[in-house]
């Protein structure tokens, strides 16, 4: 549905050139909920900008159902946002307008007869759940409603693409649950392909099905959802989805033996390796602090434990655990033993 060909953004400034975006070249399938995540500056803005002729490219070509975007004069960039709506991260209503009238302003662009603004409105603002606020100000409401006028509005035109900058950014985090829910909900409901870009991982873990990592302009590694937070590759992306389950120190230090950190993937169950260790091996596992995760109904589980015993033992017993499960980390080693 949309494909980026060695797409490059340089921006001019004052002495030198500034590669926003470096050779980019990737593909979203339609009905994907595809997240683009990086830290500031990784040239996520830019690059989601390309797609609705925000932003041109400096080099490469873009497609969006197969038409050459980057060849677009105004008329046609102009038809091109009619398939692609935005939000964004402060909404950008117009305060003078009531809420009705910031979605019909944004019919009225395209065209579309008084009557039928009128029944389409109505129809917005029962998707985004806001049927009775068509009458009143964006000033009256709270952020989360504000961001659901901006999907709104972004819908009126019936894109086939919604793109997402920092949409949920300015948001605490039961609204942005909220609007992830709405959002997965417009997906599923209409087929909309949604790109969204965010440096939030929690929302990336939720909505997308895929996701692209950025960091200096460059897409480094791209994978489902799952496989970025379960198996990452590149450092940039394991330091981005770093799992970091905190013991407190104070338990960390009254903690006999060492700690360790207990990484497992897929449907595999842990219990039995636990109960397994202590019955096989002279050691005494104890479970500090677990957590299992759900990412696209996938487990991720984290299990912190103490291991106590004879060096040799303990050594035996990590083998094991080892050959048993993805990933084991030794937060805390025994001076003791
Ligand atoms: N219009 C512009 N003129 C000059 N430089 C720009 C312009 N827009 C962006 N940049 C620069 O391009 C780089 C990428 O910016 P961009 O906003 O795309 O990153 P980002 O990943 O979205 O960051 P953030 O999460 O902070 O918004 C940055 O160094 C930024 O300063």
């Amino acid at each position: 549905m949309i494909r980026f060909e060695n797409v490059k953004v340089i921006f001019q400034q004052k002495q030198q050139e500034l590669v926003a975006v470096n050779n980019v070249s990737f593909h979203i399938k339609q009905g994907e909920i595809y997240g683009i995540v990086g830290g500031s500056g990784a040239g996520k803005s830019t690059l989601v900008r390309t797609i609705n002729g925000l932003q041109k490219p400096t080099s490469g070509r873009i497609f969006i159902e197969g038409e050459d975007i980057t060849a677009f004069g105004r008329k046609e960039i102009r038809e091109l946002r009619k398939k692609v709506g935005m939000i964004f991260q402060h909404f950008n209503l117009i305060s003078r307008k009531t809420v009705g009238q910031n979605i019909e302003f944004a019919l009225k662009v395209h065209n579309i007869s008084k009557k039928e603004r009128q029944i389409k409105v109505k129809e917005l603002l029962e998707l985004v759940g806001l049927e009775d606020k068509e009458h009143v100000y964006p000033a009256s409401l709270s952020g989360g409603q504000k961001q659901r006028v901006g999907i709104a509005r972004a819908l009126a035109a019936e894109p086939k693409i919604l793109l997402c900058d920092e949409a949920t950014s300015a948001l605490d985090v039961q609204t942005t649950e909220e609007i992830v829910d709405i959002l997965r909900d417009i997906n599923t409901k209409l087929g909309i392909t949604i790109v969204f870009i965010t440096h939030q991982m929690e929302v990336a873990k939720k909505l997308f099905t895929k996701v692209a990592v950025m960091n200096k302009g460059e897409i480094i590694e791209e994978n489902s959802t799952y496989e970025i937070f379960a198996n990452p590759i590149h450092a940039h992306t394991k330091e981005l989805v770093k799992n970091d389950i905190v013991i407190p120190q104070e338990i960390a230090r009254k903690t006999r033996g060492d700690i360790l950190k207990l990484i497992y993937r897929g449907d595999k169950s842990i219990e039995p390796i636990i109960a397994y260790t202590n019955k096989k091996y002279d050691v005494i596992l104890n479970i500090l602090h677990g957590r299992i995760e759900y990412i696209q109904q996938k487990p991720i589980g984290t299990l912190v434990v103490s291991i106590e015993g004879k060096m040799i033992e303990v050594q035996r017993a990590l083998t094991y655990i080892r050959a048993s499960i993805e990933e084991v980390q030794v937060v805390k080693e025994s001076e003791a033993v």
